[in-house]
């Protein structure tokens, strides 16, 4: 490992794409509440997810992803500060080997042990989800924190499938799961626009950034760090830290949807 930065290697991943040449709106960000500008303009976002669109986990090499069957428009978000609906694609986490850190996004500097990611594409101007990623504003990632605390009964059942996907490229069937109970009951988010943060660190990213974080337990969060990074058969790596640092703001405002 040559890049070390919050006292750990960087995941082999990132190490090369630290910063996309020439990336003027690159994520994750760090909001600094202070410089957030409330847009009375930003409506309540809309979540209509339907469970049986849930198609399977699989483990990528750098997250597990739930994938969703998005030939239709039957999960989909709108509102906010979205020009129209976007369809739910898959969801994903990013996470820390403690809970000192993990999270992609920050809030004045304060880091979670982890971050959801529920990523969404345009079907009004992208005919899919590859086709959008390189689209400006293509894509919607609904961002909410993950923190230390109560339990969290619907993550369970996701928690649960995990052992079957503990190598790379391993997959497992997960019907009927509905990720708005993953969604915090309060409404307030930042928004941005930004990039993916992993490969292909397109800018094509309308970020919303929930406010209050979901809590989880420490176990749940074991579970999460018992993956490996590693295909069966392979010197296994564990999967942890599978974040990327934070980006410069450049010429970027962050809304808030709240005062
Ligand atoms: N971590 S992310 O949600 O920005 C993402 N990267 C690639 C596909 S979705
Ligand atoms: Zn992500």
């Amino acid at each position: 490992c040559t890049v070390l930065t919050r006292g750990f290697c960087l995941h082999p991943l990132w190490q090369s794409e630290l910063s996309v040449s020439g990336g003027t709106r690159q994520s994750p960000i760090n909001i600094q509440w202070r410089d957030s500008v409330y847009d009375p303009h930003l409506k309540p976002l809309k979540i209509h997810y339907d469970p049986t669109t849930c198609l399977y986990i699989w483990n990528n090499g750098y997250s597990f992803q739930v994938e969703f069957d998005d030939s239709a428009d039957k999960s989909v978000i709108m509102g906010g500060p979205l020009e129209n609906h976007y369809r739910l694609k898959q969801f994903h986490f990013h996470w820390g080997a403690i809970n000192e850190w993990g999270s992609e996004h920050m809030v004045d500097s304060k880091v979670y042990p982890a971050e959801l990611h529920l990523v969404h594409w345009n079907p009004v101007t992208s005919t899919s989800f590859e086709e959008a990623i390189m689209e400006n504003n293509g894509l919607v990632v609904i961002g909410v924190f993950l923190k230390l605390g109560a339990h969290h009964a619907g993550l369970q059942k996701l928690v649960d499938a995990l052992p079957a996907v503990k190598h790379k490229d391993t997959i497992v069937e997960f019907d009927v799961f509905d990720p708005s109970c993953l969604m915090p009951s309060c409404p307030d988010y930042w928004t941005y626009d930004g990039s993916l943060t992993t490969p292909p660190l397109t800018e094509s990213v309308t970020w919303i950034i929930k406010k209050t974080p979901i809590e989880v337990d420490q176990n749940q969060l074991e579970e999460f760090r018992m993956l490996l990074f590693t295909s069966a058969g392979e010197e296994e790596k564990r999967m942890v830290d599978n974040f990327r640092p934070l980006q410069p703001l450049m010429n970027r405002t962050v809304r808030s949807s709240f005062r």
